[in-house]
C-alpha cells in the first residue's frame, strides 16, 4: 500500500538579497516572503523582475548575498545543498528530462540517489506515472523524445515528487505548452495538490495562470522585489497601485467571474416543490413567492420541471406533470464564467444550481451573477479599509 504523503512546510524569506557580481542592482532586494504551508504560492512579474533568482535560492541552486531563508523552520544555510535539494522537487520548463534515458529512468533519479532498492523505486515510478495521469505500462520504457509536451510536463511533475518531498518549485513549467495542454495540466495540478497538500513555489508571468493556481500571490517588480503578496481575490479587487494595475492589465470582473465558483456565491432562493404536492397548495405559494413560477423536485431533492402559475390554474390534485422540464442545470463546481455562458444559452432566466448529487441547492440568473460580483469587489474594499485602518 501507498504510504501517507508528506505535506508542506511552511517556508520564509527573510530580507534576502542576491547581487550578482559584476551587476548593477541587486537581482532580489531585501525580500521578505512568507508561504504557509500547504500553499501554491505564486511569483508573478515581468522578466527580469528576480522570480526565477528567488525561487533558485530556495533550493540553494543560487546562493544568497545576505538574509536568511527558513524551509520548516531551519535555516536552509544549515543544511547540506544535498540534502536540501532531495527534500525540494524542482520542475521548470520543458521538463528539462535526460534525453537519453528513459521514463522510468528519469523519475528514478532521486529514489536512486537515496538508496532505493529496485523493486521499491519501480512501485514507485508506476505510482506516480498512475498519479499524472500517464498509463505506467505504456510509459515507463518510452525516451522523453517520443513524448508530447504536456507528457514530458507530466514525467517533470512526476520526477519532481518521486522522492515525496514537501516542497515543490515549479518555474515557468507548463509555459511552453499550447493553451488547452496548459489549462489541462493547471486543472491536473490543482487536483494533485487538493491530495498532496505540498508547499509549491510557482514562477509565472500569466496573469491568468497566476490567478487560478495561486493561493497567494506575489507581484514582483524589477529589481527584484515584492509589490503585493495577497490572494488572487484581493490582487483583483484592490490592486496595491498603478504598477499592479498595468500589470493586471484590464478585465478584472471577467477574471472574478473566471476564479469563483457558483458554490462560493449566495443563489437565489426560488420555490421549490415535489410532484405529489397538493397543486392548489403550490398555486398559492407561488402567488405569494410573486415570482410566478416554482421548481418541482424530485425525492432525491433533483430539479424536475418548472411550474408556472397558469400550470396550475384550475389544477386539482398533486402538481403531478405540469410544466416543464428544466433544460439544464448548473454545477455548485462551476466558474462563473461558465455558468454565464451557460445562462446565456438557457431558454429561462433562472437555472437551478445542484450541488452534492445532483441535488437542488439555488438558482442562477445573470443579474444574480452580476450582484455576486458587485458584493465580491464590495467585500474585499471592505476588508482593505479596514486593514488598513488596524
Ligand atoms: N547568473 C547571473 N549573472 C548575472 N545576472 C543574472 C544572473 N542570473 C540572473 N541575472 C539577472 O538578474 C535579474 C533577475 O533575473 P531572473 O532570471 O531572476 O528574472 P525572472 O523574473 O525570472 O525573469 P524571466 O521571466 O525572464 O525568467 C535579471 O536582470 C538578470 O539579468
Amino acid at each position: 500500500m501507498a504510504e501517507e504523503p508528506q505535506h508542506g512546510v511552511p517556508i520564509e524569506l527573510r530580507k534576502v538579497t542576491k547581487a550578482f557580481p559584476g551587476t548593477g542592482a541587486p537581482a532580489v532586494r531585501e525580500l521578505d516572503l512568507n508561504i504557509a504551508a500547504g500553499e501554491i504560492v505564486v511569483l508573478l512579474g515581468p522578466s527580469g523582475c528576480g522570480k526565477t533568482t528567488t525561487m533558485r535560492m530556495i533550493n540553494r541552486l543560487i546562493e544568497p548575498t545576505s538574509g536568511d531563508i527558513m524551509i520548516g523552520g531551519e535555516n536552509s544555510r544549515d543544511i547540506d545543498p544535498d540534502r536540501l535539494r532531495r527534500h525540494i522537487g524542482y520542475v521548470i520548463q520543458q521538463a528539462g528530462l535526460f534525453p537519453h534515458m528513459t521514463v522510468a529512468a528519469n523519475i528514478a533519479q532521486v529514489p536512486k540517489l537515496l538508496g532505493w532498492d529496485k523493486q521499491r523505486i519501480s512501485d514507485r515510478v508506476d505510482e506516480l506515472l498512475t498519479l499524472v495521469g500517464l498509463e505506467p505500462a505504456t510509459f515507463r520504457d518510452s525516451y522523453p523524445r517520443k513524448l508530447s509536451g504536456g507528457q514530458q510536463q507530466r514525467v517533470g511533475v512526476a520526477r519532481a515528487l518521486a522522492a515525496d518531498p514537501p516542497v515543490l518549485l515549479m518555474d515557468e513549467p507548463f509555459g511552453a505548452l499550447d493553451p488547452i495542454t496548459r489549462e489541462r495540466l493547471q486543472d491536473e495540478l490543482l487536483g494533485l495538490q487538493d491530495d498532496l497538500a505540498k508547499t509549491i513555489v510557482f514562477v509565472t508571468h500569466d496573469v491568468d495562470e497566476a490567478l487560478k493556481l495561486g493561493d497567494h500571490i506575489a507581484v514582483m517588480q524589477r529589481p527584484g522585489h515584492i509589490v503585493q503578496y495577497a490572494t488572487p481575490a484581493e490582487i483583483l479587487t484592490n490592486p496595491a497601485d498603478d504598477y499592479v494595475e498595468q500589470f493586471l492589465g484590464g478585465g478584472s470582473s471577467m477574471r472574478l467571474l473566471r476564479l469563483t465558483k457558483v458554490g462560493d456565491i449566495d443563489l437565489d432562493q426560488v420555490p421549490y416543490t415535489t410532484e405529489d404536492a397538493d397543486a392548489p397548495g403550490v398555486l398559492k405559494e407561488i402567488e405569494r413567492d410573486g415570482r410566478g413560477y416554482a421548481l418541482v423536485l424530485d425525492g432525491m431533492r433533483r430539479p424536475l420541471r418548472w411550474v408556472t402559475q397558469s400550470d396550475l390554474e384550475g389544477r386539482q390534485g398533486p402538481v403531478g406533470e405540469a410544466g416543464d422540464p428544466v433544460g439544464g442545470t448548473i454545477s455548485h463546481r462551476m466558474t462563473l464564467q461558465d455558468a454565464m455562458e451557460a445562462l446565456l444559452n438557457a431558454d429561462n432566466d433562472n437555472v437551478p444550481v445542484v450541488g452534492r448529487r445532483r441535488a437542488y441547492a439555488g438558482a442562477l440568473s445573470l443579474s444574480t451573477l452580476q450582484s455576486a460580483i458587485q458584493s465580491i469587489k464590495a467585500r474585499e474594499r471592505e476588508r482593505r479599509t479596514r486593514r488598513n485602518l488596524a
